[in-house]
C-alpha cells in the first residue's frame, strides 16, 4: 500500500482516507476518476472496499492473482475484493469467530460479480479435500440456478438479481469450506406478471422454452415460441444478444443434478413453472350478471393437471373471493378486473413460493450435517438505495433496507473505531456524525411506523385504500422531521408531491413513494392450508420483510464486518466512461462520505510500530539500518528526528496514528528522497559484492583447477615411473634370462634386442661381394643371422653378376679356366690375377699360301715380342682347333704374301 503512495499524482491514493481534502466531494470524484481511467477498479475508504463497474475483463481475477493475496497483509497489495476476502477468511482462523462481507450498490454496479469473485477465491484458495469437493461444487453451483430463477434482464442490467441474498459459507476448524446457507430476500414477484418495456420476466422461463426438449416442453403443453405466453412478451424483448438462453438451461439442468434436486423435484419444479405461463394466458369474460368466467378451459386444464388441484377449484379460486362474515365463509363472485388481478396475484404467490421452496432445497443440499462448530463468512448481495421515477412498495423495502444498512455500518465503524482507540489507551474523540436511527424508527417503531400503521390499515374491517392509509400516517407521523405529504409539506415542495404520495427524507437523499401501497398488501403469503387455517392476523409483506430484515441485521451485529461499495461508471454499460453526475449520486447514496468522515474523523492513517518502523528506519541515523531497542521507541526517535509536531500524531500501545494525510506525505516524500540516495550506496555495493563474488568464484574455481591439473600431472608422472620401474625389471630378468628359450620372462628382452641387433645390422650390411664383414649376432639370433648373411651375399653376388658387361664376364670365365689349369700349381699365379686378360694380347695369323706356318702373336706393353712361329702339317685343322678353344674366329688373321 505505501509502495502506492509514491504514484499518488498519477493514479489517485488507494485510501480515500488520505485524500487531504477529505470532506470534498469533488476531491473524492477526481481521485476516483483518475484510478477508473488506469483500470484501477477498487480503492478503500480504512477497510470498506469501493469497486467501480470496469464493464470490460480486467486480467485481475487470475488464480496467480488469487496467491498474490493469500494470506498477505491487507495493506501490502493494492485494494482488492481478495483482500477483503482474504483479510475476512484469516481473521476467521486466526479468531475462530464469524464475518461477513456485505456488497451493496445499485443494480448493475457489480454486486453479484464482486460476491461470484469472492466465492471462487474461497473455492480456489481454502484447503479441501475430495471429499469436500462435492460442497465446493455445490456452493458454486447453486449460482447459476438461483440466477436462472431470481435474475431478469433489466433496461440497467441483463443479469440483474430480483432478490436480495445472503450466503452463509461454512468453515470447519481447518479453515476448509463444508457447508452453506441462503437467505433470499424480497423477491420482485410483480415480474411474474408485469415487466417494463426493454425488460424480461425471469431467466428459467425463456430457458426452459428455449432449451428444453420437445418431451418436456410436451408434457408441460407448452410451445417453444415465447412470443405465445403473456407473462413473457410484456417488455417486448423475449430474446437478447447478450443471453444465450439455451446454454444457460444447460447449466442450470447440470447444476440441479449437482446439487441434488431428483427428476421428481424437477419435474415437479417445471410443472410449476409451466403452469405460472398457462395462468398468463387465462382471459376472462363478463357473464350476464356482470361477473368473470373463464374464456377458454384449455389452459385451466394444463394447470390443473401439473398442479395436481381440482379443476372447479382453481376456477373458483380464480374467479371468486372468500368472505369472512363472523364464523361463515361466504364466496362472493369477482368481476372481470378483479378476476384478471386474482390471475396475476395467484402467479406472483405461486412463483414466490416456489422460489422460497429452491432455496430451501439448495439450503438442504448445503447443509453441513456434522455438528462439529462451524464458523462462517456470510456474503450479503442486497440492492442499494433506490431513486426511480415512480417509487412503489419495492422502492421503500429496498430504501428500508439500506437505512437498516447504513446505521449498521456506522456503528459498526464507530465502534470498531472506538475499540481501537481504546485497545490502543488513545483518548476517544467523539465523532460528530448523522445517526439514521431517527428514520428507520420513523418506518419500523411499533405502533408508530409506516409498517405498524400500514399493517393497522391492511387488518382493519371496512374498506381501505391508499388515502384512507395516507390520513393515518398524516396522523400519526406527520410530525415527524423525515416525513413529508403534501398537506404537510411547504408551499415551494408541495407542488412536487402528489396528494396520494408520501416523501421520506433517507439518510442518503429524499424519496418520495407513490402508486398503489394498499394494494400490493393483498398479497399476502397466505397459500398454504396451515396459513389458511390460522386464523390469527396474518403478517402483511412489510412485516415479514421488516421481520426478516430485522433478523438480518441480528445475525450481522453478530459478526465481523467487511464493506465491499460497487459504483456503477455509466447507464450505457460502456467501459471507460466516467458519468460525473451518475456517480455523484451514488456516492452520496452509498454513503461513502459520510464513511469517509467517521473513519477520518480520528486519525488519516495508523499503522503498527514494528511496520512503521520497518519502512522509514532509514530518515533517522538512531534507526538505521537497525533499531536494536522496542520497536515503540525506535519510532519515538524517528519521528522526533523527522520533526513531527505534537498534534500530528499520537502514540498507542501498539501502533502510531497520524491525524493528517499531509504529515504521512511529507514523510513519505522524505524516505522517496533517501531512498534515492540508499540506492545508488545499495548499487554501489551490490555491484561491489557482484565482482567480488565473481573474482572469489573465479579464483575458487582457477584453485580447483589447479589442483586437479597437479594432480592428473602427478598420477602420470607416477604412472610413468610405475611403468619404467616395471620396464626396467623385466629387462633386467630377460637380460638375466636372455639365454634360455623364449619364455615370458625374457620376451621382450629378446625382442627387443633382436630389435635392435636387426636395426643396427641393416646400417651395417656388407657393401660388396668381397666385404666379408658382419655384425655379431646376439647368441639367440645366430642361426638367422647366419641365413641372414647367406641371403645378403646371394644377393650381392647377384647384384655383381647383374653388373658384369659380357666383355668382363667373358675375362672372367678365362680366370675361371685360368684358376682350374694354374691355382696352387704354378708360381706368379696370384700375382697374375690382378691383370686383366687383353683382348689384343693374343693373335693367331696365317698367310694366304699353301704353306704350314702359323704365328701366334703375344704382344706385351706394345712390344711386338714373344710371336710363336709354328709349323704343322694340319695347319687348317690346328688353326680352327685353336679358333674353338678361344671361341673366337676373329683371331685368326689370314695375311697376304709371306
Ligand atoms: N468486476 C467486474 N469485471 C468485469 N465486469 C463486471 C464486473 N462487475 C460487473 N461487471 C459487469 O457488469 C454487469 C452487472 O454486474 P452485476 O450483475 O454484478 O450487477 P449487480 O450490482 O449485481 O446488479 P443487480 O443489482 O441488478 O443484480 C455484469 O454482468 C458484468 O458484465
Amino acid at each position: 500500500m505505501e509502495g502506492a503512495l509514491i504514484a499518488r499524482d498519477k493514479v489517485g491514493v488507494q485510501d480515500f482516507v488520505l485524500l487531504d481534502s477529505h470532506t470534498s466531494e469533488a476531491a473524492f470524484l477526481n481521485n476516483l476518476r483518475k484510478r477508473y481511467q488506469e483500470n484501477l477498479i477498487y480503492t478503500y475508504i480504512g477497510s470498506l472496499l469501493v469497486s467501480v463497474n470496469p464493464y470490460q475483463e480486467l486480467d485481475i481475477y487470475t488464480v496467480s492473482q488469487m496467491k498474490l493475496y493469500r494470506g498477505v497483509n491487507f495493506f501490502e497489495l493494492p485494494p482488492h475484493l481478495y483482500a477483503i476476502a482474504d483479510n475476512a477468511y484469516r481473521v476467521m482462523c486466526n479468531e475462530y469467530n464469524n464475518h461477513f462481507i456485505l456488497i451493496s450498490g445499485e443494480s448493475g454496479a457489480g454486486k453479484t460479480e464482486a460476491s461470484k469473485k469472492i466465492l471462487q477465491y474461497y473455492a480456489v484458495t481454502c484447503p479441501t479435500t475430495e471429499q469436500l469437493q462435492t460442497v465446493r461444487d455445490r456452493l458454486l453451483l447453486s449460482n447459476p440456478v438461483l440466477e436462472a430463477f431470481g435474475n431478469a434482464k433489466t433496461l440497467r442490467n441483463d443479469n440483474s438479481s430480483r432478490f436480495g441474498k445472503y450466503m452463509d459459507i461454512q468453515f470447519d476448524f481447518k479453515g476448509a469450506p463444508v457447508g452453506g446457507h441462503i437467505l433470499s430476500y424480497l423477491i420482485e414477484k410483480s415480474r411474474v406478471v408485469h415487466q417494463n418495456h426493454g425488460e424480461r420476466n425471469f431467466h428459467i422461463f425463456y430457458q426452459l422454452l428455449e432449451g428444453g426438449d420437445k418431451d418436456l416442453l410436451c408434457w408441460l403443453g407448452l410451445e417453444r415460441n415465447p412470443q405465445k405466453y403473456t407473462y413473457l412478451i410484456q417488455g417486448r424483448c423475449a430474446k437478447v444478444f447478450s443471453i444465450n438462453d439455451k446454454n444457460d438451461w444447460k447449466i442450470v439442468r447440470k447444476a440441479f443434478s449437482i446439487i441434488d434436486f431428483t427428476e421428481k423435484d424437477i419435474e415437479h419444479l417445471f410443472g410449476i413453472v409451466a403452469s405460472v405461463l398457462h395462468l398468463g394466458n387465462i382471459q376472462f369474460e363478463e357473464d350476464s350478471n356482470g361477473h368473470a368466467i373463464i374464456r377458454d378451459g384449455s389452459q385451466i386444464k394444463w394447470i390443473s393437471k401439473l398442479l395436481g388441484a381440482h379443476l372447479s377449484i382453481l376456477q373458483e379460486a380464480l374467479t371468486h373471493r372468500k368472505i369472512e362474515a363472523r364464523s361463515e365463509e361466504v364466496l362472493s363472485p369477482l368481476n372481470v378486473d378483479l378476476a384478471f388481478y386474482a390471475r396475476d396475484a395467484v402467479a406472483k404467490a405461486i412463483y414466490g413460493r416456489t422460489f422460497t421452496w429452491l432455496v430451501n432445497k439448495i439450503n438442504g443440499s448445503l447443509a453441513n450435517k456434522d455438528s462439529t462448530q462451524k464458523t462462517v463468512i456470510g456474503l450479503l448481495d442486497i440492492y442499494g438505495f433506490e431513486v426511480l421515477d415512480t417509487n412503489s412498495f419495492e422502492q421503500f423495502c429496498i430504501n428500508y433496507c439500506n437505512e437498516k444498512l447504513q446505521q449498521l455500518l456506522i456503528e459498526m465503524t464507530l465502534k470498531a473505531e472506538q475499540e481501537e482507540y481504546e485497545l490502543e489507551g488513545i483518548e476517544w474523540e467523539p465523532i460528530p456524525y448523522f445517526n439514521n436511527k431517527i428514520i428507520c424508527d420513523l418506518v419500523e417503531q411499533k405502533h408508530k411506523g409506516i409498517i405498524s400503521i400500514l399493517d393497522e390499515e391492511c387488518l382493519r374491517p371496512g374498506e381501505a385504500t391508499d388515502l384512507s392509509f395516507l390520513e393515518k400516517l398524516e396522523e400519526k407521523v406527520g410530525d415527524h422531521a423525515h416525513f413529508v405529504t403534501r398537506k404537510l409539506a411547504d408551499q415551494k415542495t408541495r407542488k412536487s408531491i402528489d396528494w396520494v404520495d408520501f416523501r421520506l427524507l433517507h439518510y442518503a437523499g429524499e424519496v418520495t413513494y407513490c402508486d398503489n401501497f394498499y394494494l400490493l398488501l393483498i398479497i399476502r403469503d397466505c397459500f398454504l392450508l396451515s396459513e389458511l387455517d390460522n386464523r390469527r392476523r396474518p403478517e402483511t409483506v412489510a412485516t415479514q420483510f421488516k421481520n426478516s430484515l430485522t433478523s438480518l441485521i441480528e445475525i450481522l451485529m453478530s459478526k465481523e464486518p467487511s464493506y465491499i461499495r460497487c459504483i456503477k461508471p455509466n447507464e450505457n454499460k460502456e467501459p471507460g466512461k466516467f458519468d460525473d453526475f451518475l456517480i455523484r449520486h451514488q456516492v452520496k447514496y452509498l454513503g461513502l462520505m459520510e464513511h469517509l468522515r467517521v473513519r477520518r474523523a480520528g486519525f488519516a492513517y495508523r499503522r503498527k510500530y514494528e511496520l512503521f518502523l520497518q519502512r522509514y528506519k532509514s530518515l533517522c541515523p538512531a534507526t538505521w539500518p537497525h533499531w536494536h531497542g522496542p520497536a515503540a521507541e525506535g519510532v519515538e526517535r524517528l519521528i522526533k528526528h523527522i520533526g513531527y509536531k505534537p498534534e500530528e500524531y499520537k502514540l498507542g500501545r501498539t501502533k502510531i496514528f497520524i491525524r493528517f494525510p499531509k504529515t504521512l506525505f511529507a514523510t513519505e516524500d522524505a524516505f522517496e528522497y533517501r531512498k534515492h540516495l540508499l540506492i545508488s550506496r545499495l548499487q554501489a555495493k551490490y555491484k561491489g559484492f557482484l565482482g567480488k563474488r565473481a573474482y572469489q568464484k573465479k579464483r575458487k574455481a582457477a584453485i580447483k583447477l589447479e589442483a586437479c591439473w597437479r594432480g592428473a600431472l602427478a598420477r602420470r608422472a607416477a604412472k610413468k615411473r610405475t611403468w619404467a620401474v616395471q620396464t626396467i625389471r623385466k629387462f633386467i630378468n630377460g637380460f638375466i634370462n636372455r639365454k634360455k628359450p623364449l619364455c615370458p620372462e625374457n620376451r621382450d628382452f629378446v625382442r627387443l634386442s633382436q630389435y635392435h641387433y636387426l636395426m643396427k645390422l641393416r646400417d651395417h650390411l656388407p657393401k660388396n661381394v668381397l666385404d666379408k664383414s658382419w655384425l655379431q649376432p646376439p647368441s639367440i639370433l645366430e642361426e638367422t643371422s647366419e641365413m641372414l648373411q647367406k641371403i645378403c651375399m646371394r644377393n650381392l653376388v647377384r647384384k655383381y653378376c647383374r653388373g658384369l658387361t659380357a666383355e668382363r664376364k667373358v675375362q672372367l670365365q678365362q680366370k675361371v679356366v685360368t684358376s682350374a689349369v694354374f691355382s696352387g700349381k704354378k708360381e706368379g699365379y696370384l700375382e697374375s690375377l690382378s691383370q686383366p686378360f687383353l683382348e689384343t694380347r693374343l693373335r693367331i695369323s696365317t698367310s694366304n699360301l699353301s704353306d704350314g706356318i702359323v704365328v701366334i702373336h703375344v704382344p706385351e706393353d706394345n712390344k711386338q715380342k714373344g710371336d710363336v712361329i709354328l709349323q704343322c702339317e694340319h695347319i687348317f685343322e690346328t688353326v680352327t682347333k685353336l679358333c674353338i678353344l678361344a671361341n673366337k674366329q676373329s683371331l685368326v688373321k689370314v695375311v697376304k704374301g709371306r
